[in-house]
């Protein structure tokens, strides 16, 4: 990740929430979500610990993206409780809401970028909804910073979504989960669609940025090298439920067919021997390095 300059700060900022000191962020029990007659999760239980990257997985139509979707208020479940950074969303009043909503980021499939605004200008969005006292100029140093922290180029800021590739609008979608500082990031399939080169550049950037600025992560993939490269622990959904939550060892210990199917499969075990061989690059890497030092 390229250095940034932190922005030059001339004006007072307005108050900002103490940050969550509890172990779970996330705490999800006994989630029920219909549609109609379909019932998508029933008896749903998931806790996330702070600081770490989760990894979401389970065959298509699950119901991944409904969970984030519910966990962060946009779907109202037919029963359970959701409680993020302590706070009940299940239960949040209008205003406890707001606050909650600006401690969080979400890139969404696709980015969901406005397309008639610049790269800057979506990233300012949530800075003029939650801190319209933010004056223009601080509000874009803080953009410009925050564009430059997700990777993308300088003059990327005043670029529209149409002039980028795949890759950039990702950024630039990062770039504005990234805008409030949020403790919380929620990503759905940040990879999809991105060649493998430029999944796994930005599978390091989301690693670096948990790792840099302490950020929990939820993180909705199918992508087996990003589970296996940056996810502390995977959850997996299946049966309406998270059948297992684990690191991916532990997942391979279990006897369930799916998860036999999706780790041990083809595709999971073309990741598994990529990753060993990253490791493996990795641990002769420190070796020769050791041998260096020794000489
Ligand atoms: N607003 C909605 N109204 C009705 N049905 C919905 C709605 N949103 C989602 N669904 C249904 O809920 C199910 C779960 O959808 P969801 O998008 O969460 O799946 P997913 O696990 O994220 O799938 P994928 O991996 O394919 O993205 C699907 O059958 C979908 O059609």
């Amino acid at each position: 990740m390229t250095e940034v300059e932190t922005p030059v700060i001339a004006q007072e900022l307005p108050d900002l929430p103490e940050p969550y000191d509890g172990e779970h962020p996330i705490r999800v029990r006994a989630l029920r979500n219909v549609f109609g007659d379909h019932v998508i999760h029933d008896g749903l239980d998931l806790e996330v610990n702070k600081g770490e990257i989760i990894g979401v997985v389970g065959g298509s139509g699950t119901g991944k993206s409904v969970l984030m979707r519910t966990i962060i208020g946009l779907q109202i479940p037919e029963s359970g409780e959701v409680e993020v950074l302590g706070q009940s969303i299940t239960d949040a009043r209008d205003d406890a809401d707001i606050d909650i909503r600006s401690r969080w980021g979400v890139l969404f499939q696709g980015g969901a970028l406005f397309s008639t605004l610049t790269v800057a200008e979506n990233v300012e969005v949530p800075l003029r909804e939650f801190y319209p006292e933010i004056e223009d100029d601080l509000r874009h140093e803080i953009a410009r910073y925050k564009v430059l922290l997700s990777g993308l180029p300088a003059d990327a800021t005043s670029k529209y979504p149409s002039e980028l590739s795949g890759g950039m609008k990702k950024r630039a979608g990062l770039a504005r989960a990234l805008s409030l500082d949020p403790e919380l990031l929620f990503l759905d399939e940040p990879t999809a669609g991105l060649d493998p080169i430029g999944a796994a550049a930005f599978d390091q950037l989301i690693l670096q940025l948990q790792q840099t600025l302490g950020l929990t992560v939820f993180l909705i993939t199918h992508d087996l090298d990003t589970l296996y490269e940056i996810c502390d622990r995977v959850a997996v959904i299946a049966d309406k439920k998270v059948i297992a939550v684990g690191t991916i060892p532990e997942l391979l210990a279990t006897d369930h067919p799916w998860i036999q199917e999706y780790f041990n499969g083809p595709r999971g075990r073309a990741a598994q021997d990529a990753q060993a061989r990253h490791d493996g690059v990795r641990d002769t890497r420190k070796s020769d390095a050791l041998l260096q030092g020794e000489e």
